[in-house]
């Protein structure tokens, strides 16, 4: 009962520090309220160690959050540490990796874009609708899997987590990826364009691009035929005009055996 308990409050834990990171992460990128973002803060250096840290610091998000995300990784770190804290480890390493790049990011504001009236506060508009898009479709897959904190519940109760299942619910039926492409809005939708900001969303650009090909790999062999016919029926990240998305809709339901 005191392990459970233990690996209940670690998933808490775990939980919590991601919600800092994340909030962070709204005022990192968006330049505001935080103390040291995306553009500002004094540490500026030269720009070739502004370039070279910031890639770095992205690097190391990017090996640690698709590494640990393989299921042969998964299989031998299992060996090493209880089931149901997995994925709090996960989460609680990506999230402390985020708050090390948070603090030790470079800051190169050299100017990009600058916008003003209706066109900055359309850019801030989707910028906003971007975070949106991302922390509601964390909930339309399963938000408490995501973050970990099922698999703790069920340990406590002493059961195992259900299952993890194939979903493609609202979001997921216009594109594969909504959380990505969230982040993708998020990032590029600015009024203020410096090189530091491009850098960081060239980069994850990038990162997404290359982590969806793992993500999707996986996801064949988990789903088969399923994601197969998912991933023909709906688009990866853009979504197709509203006609066609609505015979997609149709379709993919279909064949998942969603009642419609
Ligand atoms: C951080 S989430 C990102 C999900 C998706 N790439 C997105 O951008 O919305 C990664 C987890 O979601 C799971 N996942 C992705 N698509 C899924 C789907 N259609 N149904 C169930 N799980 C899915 C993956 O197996 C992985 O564990």
């Amino acid at each position: 009962m005191f392990s459970r308990l233990a690996i209940l409050l670690y998933a808490i834990v775990s939980y919590a520090v991601f919600t800092v990171s994340f909030l962070y992460a709204l005022g990192f990128v968006g330049n505001y309220v935080v103390p040291k973002s995306i553009d500002q803060g004094t540490d500026v250096g030269s720009l070739t160690e502004a370039i070279l840290v910031n890639l770095l610091l992205m690097s190391l998000f990017a090996i640690q959050h698709s590494v640990m995300a393989r299921p042969a990784f998964k299989r031998w770190w299992t060996k090493v540490l209880p089931v149901a804290c997995e994925r709090s480890t996960y989460v609680l390493l990506s999230s402390l990796i985020l708050l090390l790049l948070f603090w030790q990011w470079r800051p190169i504001p050299i100017p990009v874009w600058q916008t003003s009236g209706i066109v900055a506060w359309l850019l801030t508009g989707v910028h906003w609708l971007g975070w949106l898009i991302a922390f509601a479709s964390t909930h339309m897959i399963d938000h408490f899997d995501l973050f970990g904190l099922r698999q703790a519940f069920s340990a406590l109760r002493g059961t195992e987590p259900e299952d993890h299942s194939f979903k493609a619910p609202l979001l997921y039926k216009i594109v594969r990826h909504p959380i990505m492409l969230g982040f993708l809005l998020a990032f590029w939708a600015t009024p203020e364009m410096t090189a530091g900001h491009l850098l960081f969303a060239l980069a994850n650009t990038a990162y997404i691009l290359a982590a969806l090909q793992f993500e999707e790999r996986d996801l064949i062999a988990e789903f088969g035929e399923t994601y197969r016919q998912y991933r023909r029926r709906v688009p990866m990240l853009v979504p197709r005009l509203f006609a066609r998305t609505r015979t997609k809709d149709h379709d993919v339901a279909r064949s998942i055996g969603v009642p419609r």
